[in-house]
């Protein structure tokens, strides 16, 4: 099986993401670029990145009409990213002609619940019901429209993935059991727990890029798995 960690490479200097992505890439399968990386760095920066040879993951969660949202999946066309994200609630219409508009070899994956929310957020927002109940509603559209996976926390991608068989399941809100600072992360589980419940991406920043030793932190995660 392959490597199933993508690093979020967030970080302000492209040098900096460079550098970093070049000293763990032999213990991660793929980087993913954020909305930090490319309002910072575009289309330039993300060929500078691919550069490294591994698969790019554009997360930059599109949340807009549906006529907006195609046409921004079509300007990344030429990026050839293996996965984009959308937002869920941006609505059936815009799932789908996000995944028309993209690439044969992308897949498109819709953000339910954001792994930095819990359910008094959601309430909050006049949400009915929990984030495991918000998550799973937003997953079933996602598979409706057509898409290849969700975007969800370790607490739902198992009962997810028992409503959805073939999915593809990004999840990042991942905290190795070391007792690493959740910060602005609210649902969290280990990337052990997630990829034992069904994950096929796990997304890991901070606990990676932030520690003292990088590579050491990227093979001890990858050594749990
Ligand atoms: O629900 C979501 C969707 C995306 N993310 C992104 O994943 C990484 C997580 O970074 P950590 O440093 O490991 O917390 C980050 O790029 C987010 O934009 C998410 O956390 N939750």
């Amino acid at each position: 099986m392959s490597n199933p960690i993508y690093l979020a490479l967030d970080l302000p200097r492209l040098d900096a993401a460079t550098a970093l992505a070049q000293k763990v890439k032999g213990h991660v399968g793929g980087l993913k670029l954020g909305l930090e990386f490319f309002c910072a760095h575009g289309h330039h920066g993300v060929h500078e990145i691919a550069k490294i040879g591994l698969p790019i993951f554009l997360d930059l969660k599109l949340h807009d009409i549906p006529n907006t949202v195609a046409a921004a999946m079509q300007a990344i066309h030429v990026l050839e990213p293996a996965i984009v994200t959308v937002h869920a609630a941006g609505g059936r219409a815009m799932l789908e002609d996000a995944k028309a508009a993209a690439g044969e070899h992308t897949k498109v994956v819709a953000v339910t619940v954001l792994t930095s929310l819990d359910d008094a957020d959601l309430a909050r927002q006049g949400i009915a019901g929990t984030a495991h109940d918000q998550a799973l509603r937003l997953a079933e559209l996602a598979q409706e429209a057509g898409l290849d996976g969700i975007v969800c926390s370790g607490h739902e991608v198992g009962a997810v993935h028992r409503q959805w068989k073939n999915g593809y399941f990004v999840v990042p809100g991942l905290r190795p059991a070391d007792g690493a600072s959740a910060a602005d992360q609210k649902r969290i589980v280990t990337p052990r727990a997630a990829r034992d419940a069904g994950a096929s991406v796990l997304v890991i920043g901070r606990p990676i890029s932030r520690a003292a030793d990088p590579v050491a932190a990227a093979r001890a995660i990858e050594a749990t798995l």
